[in-house]
């Protein structure tokens, strides 16, 4: 599915301007790292495309649909339609691996099917089949709070699979964990982004591992898009000015995320 935002912006209740002017056009099955200094934006304009915040301006379309305008049952669809991946896992701590999983069906099959009180030996074999994807099979039953963060964002990807998402929004999704396992969830995931060709849009800080991943990288600065194409047409220089004139701890995160994946 395709993602259009034009001349999007948007402004805080207390009137500071977080989004400016905002215009991006993605492809079907195209996948986008969002880059940026600490600050400027990258998660409201994910959060922005996920519906959980309002804009002040312009307009956000998926697919032939304005998720701007889309109310009521056109929007639950199109909510249904789009996965996210985040730092923190956004999973349900104190219910099964299985149950999370089953999550995924939030959407379309309503609170009571989605914690496997009556779903359908259907629904719960393709469960099992997307946590065999992930490698967590062998887990179904666990409490999630009981497992790594790897293995948590693991869940996350599985439960994104059975929700048969289009779209994917990811904002750091490696951000807590240890290099090697924040390797193996790119890898996971972008594979099955691939695999399903899914549209992606990712925020990272690691400079490196949005090099190797993207097909294309936008950065912002000050809620604004100063740079955008493919990773092999964009210089250092140019990535390092998205970080100068910001917080010198900013900086240093985000370089140092360079680092640590190397
Ligand atoms: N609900 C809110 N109300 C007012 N200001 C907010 C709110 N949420 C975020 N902000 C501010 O909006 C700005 C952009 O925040 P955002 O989280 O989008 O930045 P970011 O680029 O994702 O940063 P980071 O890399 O640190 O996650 C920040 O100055 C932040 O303090």
């Amino acid at each position: 599915m395709d993602v259009c935002l034009q001349n999007v912006g948007k402004i805080w209740p207390d009137g500071t301007p977080v989004l400016d002017s905002v215009d991006l056009s993605i492809a079907s099955g195209e996948g986008v790292v969002l880059l940026g200094a600490n600050g400027c934006g990258k998660s409201t304009l994910l959060r922005c495309m996920l519906g959980l915040e309002s804009i002040s301006r312009g307009e956000i379309r998926m697919g032939e649909v304005s998720l701007t305008r889309a109310r009521g049952g056109e929007l639950r669809r199109l909510r249904s339609r789009i996965g996210s991946v985040f730092q923190q896992f956004n999973l349900v701590n104190n219910l099964s691996v299985f149950q999370n999983v089953l999550f995924g069906r939030l959407g379309n099959d309503g609170l009571l099917r989605s914690l496997n009180l009556t779903c359908s030996a259907t629904t719960r074999d393709r469960a099992m089949h997307c946590l065999e994807r992930v490698g967590l099979a062998h887990l179904a039953q666990r409490r999630t709070d009981h497992l790594s963060g790897g293995q948590q964002q693991r869940v996350a990807i599985a439960r994104m699979l059975m929700q048969d998402a289009r779209l994917v929004f990811a904002d750091e999704p490696v951000a807590s964990l240890d290099p090697r396992a924040g390797r193996e969830v790119m890898d996971l995931l972008f594979e099955i982004v691939h695999e399903h060709r899914l549209t992606v849009v990712c925020v990272l800080h690691q400079l490196e591992l949005a090099s190797e991943y993207a097909d294309r990288l936008v950065g912002l600065k000050n809620g604004r898009v100063v740079l955008d194409g493919k990773p092999s047409g964009i210089s250092p220089e140019a990535l390092a000015e998205l970080y100068v004139g910001e917080d010198l701890a900013d900086d240093t995160d985000a370089m140092g995320g360079v680092y640590a994946y190397q």
